[in-house]
């Protein structure tokens, strides 16, 4: 069965001016599926000590982590791998997730757990809604959006989760200096997020001119489940960091 968010049979150019209606569209679609035993564990047992929710409230994040440390905010992590991957190699980093789709938050807490990790948060919620009513201003040294559903339709362009306004957002809760890391192996998408930060107040492109308006693949980013899947498909992969200034 067709999936909207990769189908482009009727897709067509459109620039980023068109609005975000942030309210009542979704960047994702829930998808029903059946959990493994490690998944339901990690929702069931791991859950109440890694586990936020909005309910929860404004963070103070250095409460959050009991220790002041560089903060990487991570929307959309799939199944979890690369974060996971990233929260291991990085102890000294506190990285907080954010995904919708039970399953893949399942999995992330059983391997969290099961590697003994202490500097990782998971948020299973829509991360617009985390933005706005849990992470503080200026309190995140990364923001990482990896391989985002592109949904290449036009007529579905509007639920593309980068925006004017979520960038907006995005920027208000970096720090100065801060950056936004967004991947993608969807060429047309690439092009629409350049467009977008370019025409972002407040962020300047951290790519050289001989690659502008991207960045080579840095190494340390782990090559997530949606990469792995856009190589075999023969697709290209397009990096591109902003760093808040001002
Ligand atoms: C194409 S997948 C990529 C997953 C992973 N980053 C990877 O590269 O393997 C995009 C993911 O973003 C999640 N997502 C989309 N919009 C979201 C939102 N507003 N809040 C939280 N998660 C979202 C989807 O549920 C999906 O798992």
């Amino acid at each position: 069965m067709s999936d909207p968010r990769y189908d482009d049979k009727t897709t067509g150019p459109e620039g980023p001016e068109a609005p975000l209606h942030r309210r009542g569209i979704k960047s994702y679609v829930l998808r029903a599926g059946r959990m493994t035993q490690a998944q339901i564990r990690g929702l069931e047992e791991v859950w109440p000590r890694l586990g936020l929710t909005l309910a929860d409230g404004r963070q103070d994040l250095e409460a959050l982590f009991g220790r002041r440390a560089p903060v990487v905010l991570e929307i959309g992590f799939g199944m979890g791998a690369s974060l996971v991957e990233q929260a291991e190699r990085h102890p000294d980093t506190d990285f907080i997730g954010i995904e919708v789709h039970a399953p893949g938050v399942g999995k992330l807490l059983d391997e969290a757990d099961k590697r003994g990790l202490t500097n990782l948060r998971v948020y299973r919620e829509d991360a617009l809604a985390v933005l706005e009513q849990c992470l503080p201003e200026a309190s995140l040294d990364t923001l990482q959006l990896f391989f985002p559903d592109p949904w290449p339709k036009k007529k579905h362009h509007k639920r593309r989760i980068v925006q004017p306004a979520f960038v907006e957002l995005v920027r208000s809760r970096l720090k100065p200096g801060g950056t936004l890391h967004m991947a993608t192996d969807w060429e047309a998408y690439a092009g629409w997020m350049a467009e977008v930060m370019q025409a972002a107040p407040g962020f300047a492109n951290t790519a050289g001119a001989e690659t502008a308006p991207y960045v080579p693949r840095p190494e340390f980013r782990p090559l997530t489940k949606f990469e792995a899947r856009g190589e075999k498909l023969g697709h290209g992969v397009w990096d591109l960091i902003f760093r808040r200034a001002d």
